[in-house]
C-alpha cells in the first residue's frame, strides 16, 4: 500500500513534469541550441524510462494489494458467519442476502475502495500540476478552465449517485437471475424441473430478471450518455478556445512555442485528470455501498445472547436428572406467530421420549431450542436444573448427538463423510469403521473403489479433491467419486451420529424416513439398543418406531395435548390413538 501510494504520487506527477520539460526544451530549441537541452532531452527521456518501469510495477502491486485484501475480507466475512453460534441470522432472508453481498465485496469490493482511492488522489495530484502549470501561463485561462470543472463535478457526482443506485438494484435482479440460473444447473432440481417441465418456466424467470438488471444499466448509461456528452461538449470548447487564445497570445509574442506546447498539455492534463478523479469518486461511492453490507456482517452482533456475564458461565457437567422445558413460548421473530405456546415437559435422564405431531406443529423448533440454534423467547430450557443459557454454548453442544431430518450429503471422502461428526476422529480409521459398522454401512463403504478413501459426490471428480491435480480432469474414470442412495446417506448420517462418543442427549429427528422397511426396522433395533439406558428424545412420523419410547408426547399448534406411553395413549383414544389406529389400520390393508 505505501509503494503503490509512492507509485501514485510518482506516477501522477510524470505528465506535468514531462509536460514542464518539453516546454524548455522547445523553448530552448527556438532560442536557437543551447547545451542546457541535452540536460532536457535526458531529462525527458529519463521521466520515460521511469514510467516503463512504474507502469508494471503499479499493475504488480495493485494486484498483490488485491489478493491481500480480497483474502483478509473473505477470512473476516466467513470467520464473523462461522462465529454466529445460533441460525436466527442465518435463516433470515435479509441477512443471507447481505452476505451474498459481503461475499462478493469481500472478494472484489474492498480491493476495488483502496484502487479507487488511489486513483483518486492521482488524480487530485496530477490536477493540481497541471492548474499550477496553467497558471504560471494565464491565471485567467486557468479562472475559466477551473469554472467550467464545477458544472463537471457537479454532474458527475450526480450521475455517480444515480450510477451506485442503479447498480445496486440491478444486482438484486442480478442475484435473483444467480438463482434460477443455479436451479437449472442444479443436480438436486433435476429431477423435479425436467419431470415437471418447470424447465422454460424457470428459463423465462432468470432472463426476466437479468432483462431486469439490463434495463437498470440501460437507464444509468442513457443519463451517462447524455451528461457526459454534454460535458465533453462543454470541455472541447473550453479547450478550443484556449487553443486559439494561446496560438494568438503566440503571435502576439505573450506567449513562447513551449508555453503553447505547454498549454496545450495542460488543458488536456487537467481536463483528462479531473475526469479520472470524477470516476474515481463514482466508482467509491458505488463501491463503498456495497461495503456497508460488507462492514454489516464483519461486525454483525452475536446472533444468542448470554443470559450470564461471561464470568458467570457455568460449566456443564455431566446429565444427572434429566431436561426440562418449562413453560417455554416462541416465535421466530415478533412478526411471527407463536410456534410454541407454553409447552412444558422432562426428558429425566436415562429415559427416551419420543414427540410426535402434525406437519407445523414445532417439533423440529423444539429441537432447535434444545440445541440452542434458537433461545426461547419466554420460559427456559433447563439442563439438570440450570438453564442452558448460562452456558458456554459450545459445551452444550459437545454433550448432544444428533441426526437431523435435514442431514447433509458432504462432498467428501467417506471416512471425512462420518469424520465429519467428532473432527478429532478425522485420522482414527477404527473409530471411523466402528461407528459406520453401527450405522450398518461398513460393507458398502468398504466396498466403493478407493474404500473409505472414496469421495463421495457428483460436483467433484476423486482425484485432485485435496489439492493433487488430475491429468484428465473431469473425465470420467474408475478415480470418479460415487454416488450413495438415500437410504444409505442416511446410514451415514447416523454414522456420523454414533461417532460422538457417548453423548447425555441424542436427538433423532426422522432418522429412518429415507429407509426400506427392514432397514428400517434393523435401524430402529439398533437405535433402541444404542439409546438403552441413554437419555434420547425420537422425533418421528412413523408411530410404530415411537411406541417403544418411555413416554410419548404429542404436540398440537405449539402446545402439549397429549403424554403418556403408548398404551396409555392408546387407551386415553385421543390424537395419537387415532393416528396410531390410522397407521396401522393402512399397514393391514
Ligand atoms: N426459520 C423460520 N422462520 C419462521 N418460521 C419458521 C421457521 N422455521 C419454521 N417456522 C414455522 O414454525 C412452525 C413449526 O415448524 P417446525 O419445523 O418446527 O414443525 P415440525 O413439527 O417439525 O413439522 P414437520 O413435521 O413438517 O417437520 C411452522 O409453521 C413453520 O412455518
Amino acid at each position: 500500500m505505501a509503494a503503490l501510494l509512492v507509485l501514485t504520487a510518482a506516477g501522477a506527477a510524470t505528465p506535468v513534469a514531462v509536460a514542464w520539460l518539453t516546454r524548455l526544451a522547445l523553448n530552448a530549441l527556438a532560442g536557437a541550441g543551447d547545451t542546457v537541452l541535452l540536460g532536457l532531452a535526458l531529462g525527458l527521456a529519463a521521466l520515460g524510462l521511469a514510467t516503463a518501469v512504474m507502469t508494471p510495477l503499479t499493475t504488480y502491486l495493485g494486484n498483490q494489494l488485491d489478493r491481500a485484501t480480497a483474502f483478509t475480507a473473505v477470512s473476516r466475512v466467513y470467520s464473523a458467519v462461522n462465529s454466529l453460534a445460533g441460525l436466527s441470522r442465518l435463516e433470515n432472508p435479509g441477512f443471507q442476502d447481505q452476505l451474498r453481498v459481503a461475499q462478493s465485496a469481500g472478494s472484489q469490493a474492498v480491493g476495488g475502495v483502496l484502487e479507487a482511492g488511489l486513483a483518486l488522489i492521482g488524480g487530485v495530484l496530477t490536477a493540481a500540476g497541471f492548474i499550477g502549470a496553467l497558471y504560471v501561463l494565464s491565471p485567467a485561462m486557468t479562472a475559466v478552465v477551473l469554472l467550467c470543472v464545477v458544472p463537471l463535478l457537479v454532474a458527475e457526482l450526480r450521475l455517480a449517485r444515480r450510477r451506485a443506485l442503479g447498480d445496486w438494484r440491478a444486482s438484486v435482479a442480478s442475484r435473483r437471475a444467480g438463482f434460477y440460473e443455479m436451479l437449472l444447473s442444479s443436480l438436486e432440481a433435476a429431477k423435479e424441473i425436467r419431470l415437471f417441465g418447470a424447465g422454460g418456466f424457470l428459463l423465462d424467470r432468470m432472463l426476466a430478471a437479468r432483462r431486469t438488471a439490463d434495463a437498470e444499466r440501460r437507464a444509468v448509461d442513457r443519463r451517462e450518455l447524455l451528461t457526459q456528452g454534454a460535458l465533453a461538449l462543454l470541455a472541447a470548447a473550453v479547450g478550443g478556445a484556449g487553443l486559439v487564445w494561446a496560438t494568438e497570445a503566440a503571435q502576439r509574442g505573450q506567449l513562447t512555442v513551449g508555453d503553447v506546447a505547454l498549454f496545450i498539455s495542460a488543458i488536456a492534463g487537467v481536463q483528462g485528470a479531473l475526469g479520472t478523479l470524477v470516476r474515481s469518486v463514482a466508482q467509491l461511492h458505488h463501491l463503498l455501498l456495497i461495503m456497508g453490507h460488507y462492514q454489516a456482517v464483519v461486525g454483525t452482533a452475536p446472533d444468542l445472547a448470554s443470559a450470564a456475564p461471561p464470568d458467570e458461565a457455568v460449566s456443564l457437567p455431566a446429565l444427572r436428572e434429566g431436561i426440562e422445558f418449562r413453560d417455554v413460548w416462541f416465535r421466530y421473530d415478533a412478526g411471527h406467530p407463536w410456534v410454541l405456546r407454553g409447552v412444558s415437559f422432562r426428558i429425566p435422564y436415562g429415559q427416551a421420549l419420543a414427540l410426535v405431531g402434525h406437519n407445523g406443529a414445532g417439533k423440529s423448533t423444539l429441537v432447535k431450542l434444545l440445541c440452542r440454534f434458537y433461545d426461547p423467547t419466554r420460559g427456559a430450557v433447563l439442563w439438570d436444573g440450570v438453564d442452558i443459557r448460562r452456558v458456554p454454548v459450545a459445551e452444550l453442544r459437545r454433550r448432544l448427538g444428533a441426526v437431523f431430518q435435514d442431514y447433509v450429503e458432504y462432498d467428501l471422502t467417506a471416512a471425512e463423510n462420518i469424520a465429519i461428526g467428532d473432527v478429532t476422529a478425522m485420522d482414527d480409521r477404527p473409530r471411523l469403521v466402528s461407528a459406520a459398522r453401527a450405522a450398518d454401512i461398513d460393507g458398502v463403504l468398504g466396498a466403493l473403489p478407493r474404500g473409505y478413501d472414496t469421495l463421495l459426490s457428483r460436483l467433484f471428480s476423486d482425484d485432485g479433491h485435496d489439492g493433487r491435480t488430475s491429468n484428465q480432469a473431469g473425465s470420467p474414470s474408475d478415480e470418479t467419486g460415487a454416488l450413495l442412495s438415500g437410504g444409505q446417506w442416511q446410514r451415514v448420517a447416523l454414522a456420523r451420529a454414533f461417532l460422538r462418543a457417548d453423548p447425555d442427549l441424542l436427538i433423532l429427528d426422522e432418522p429412518s424416513s429415507g429407509l426400506d422397511a427392514e432397514a428400517e426396522h434393523d435401524i430402529h433395533q439398533r437405535l433402541t439398543h444404542y439409546r438403552k439406558d441413554r437419555t434420547s428424545l425420537l422425533i418421528s412420523h412413523r408411530l410404530g418406531a415411537v411406541r417403544a419410547a418411555d413416554r410419548i408426547i404429542v404436540l398440537s399448534q405449539g402446545r402439549i395435548t397429549e403424554e403418556g406411553t403408548h398404551t396409555e395413549l392408546v387407551e386415553r383414544c385421543g390424537t395419537y390413538a387415532r393416528l396410531f389406529a390410522l397407521q396401522a389400520r393402512g399397514y393391514q390393508k
